[in-house]
């Protein structure tokens, strides 16, 4: 059977609905992401299983899912994860920054000479309620540091990465959008949209 390129993105003819309660989360998902997958996004703050990251994300995924979202649902769980203590806080940082802050996160590591840490982004895709979701992950090494540069993000203040003098929330947002561990696992989804909208494409009949 003869075959015919498309150029229609046939994959998504319905905008990727984009759960999350965390504006700044979103802020950057929409700069990273530009105008390259249509996106709507629903303020909701998903309940979080315990457990390991990306069955964490992938729960959230299944319950966004079932909320009345017409078409695909992405979701995002965030780690950050010290090595001295095997990848804790990881996905309880929300709790532990809510508690301790900055001061409480180094102090932790004060017991440690290790200070490295990594960023960890897991986002989870159900393309429907009843399809199982698909994992995306991002990760970027650095280390904990005493708090620099502007509070407006989570742990962005002592988070160091690798190759940088400055902090996640000392650089410029441009700079950490094009290395964190939100645009590395970004980069993966929009990988699959466009090798799947390559699969489509070349399997059309004419
Ligand atoms: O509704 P969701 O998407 O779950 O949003 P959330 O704020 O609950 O986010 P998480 O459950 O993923 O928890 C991650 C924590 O890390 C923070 N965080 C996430 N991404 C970050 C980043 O890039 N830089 C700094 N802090 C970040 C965030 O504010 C939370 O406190
Ligand atoms: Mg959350």
């Amino acid at each position: 059977m003869a075959k015919a390129k498309v150029a229609a993105p046939t994959m998504l003819s319905r905008p990727v609905t984009f759960v999350t309660g965390n504006p700044k989360k979103l802020e950057e998902v929409r700069a990273i992401l530009g105008d390259s997958i249509p996106l709507q996004t629903l303020k909701l703050d998903l309940p979080e299983l315990q457990g390991e990251p990306e069955e964490i994300s992938k729960d959230k995924a299944r319950m966004a899912a079932k909320e009345k979202v017409n078409g695909p649902v992405l979701v995002e769980d965030t780690c950050l994860c010290f090595n001295a203590l095997n990848g804790l806080p990881g996905p309880y940082i929300k709790w532990f920054l809510q508690k301790t802050g900055h001061e409480g996160l180094n102090n932790i590591l004060k017991a440690y000479e290790d200070k490295s840490a990594y960023a960890l982004c897991v986002f989870s895709l159900a393309l429907g309620p009843t399809v199982e979701p698909i994992s995306f992950v991002g990760k970027t090494m650095g280390k904990i540091v005493p708090a620099r540069g502007p509070p407006d993000f989570g742990w962005d203040p002592i988070f160091q990465p690798d190759g940088y003098e400055q902090t996640y929330a000392e650089m410029p947002k441009e700079e950490k959008n094009k290395i964190s561990h939100r645009f590395k696992a970004l980069d993966k989804v929009k990988a699959y949209f466009s090798a799947a909208d390559t699969a489509l494409a070349t399997d059309v009949p004419k």
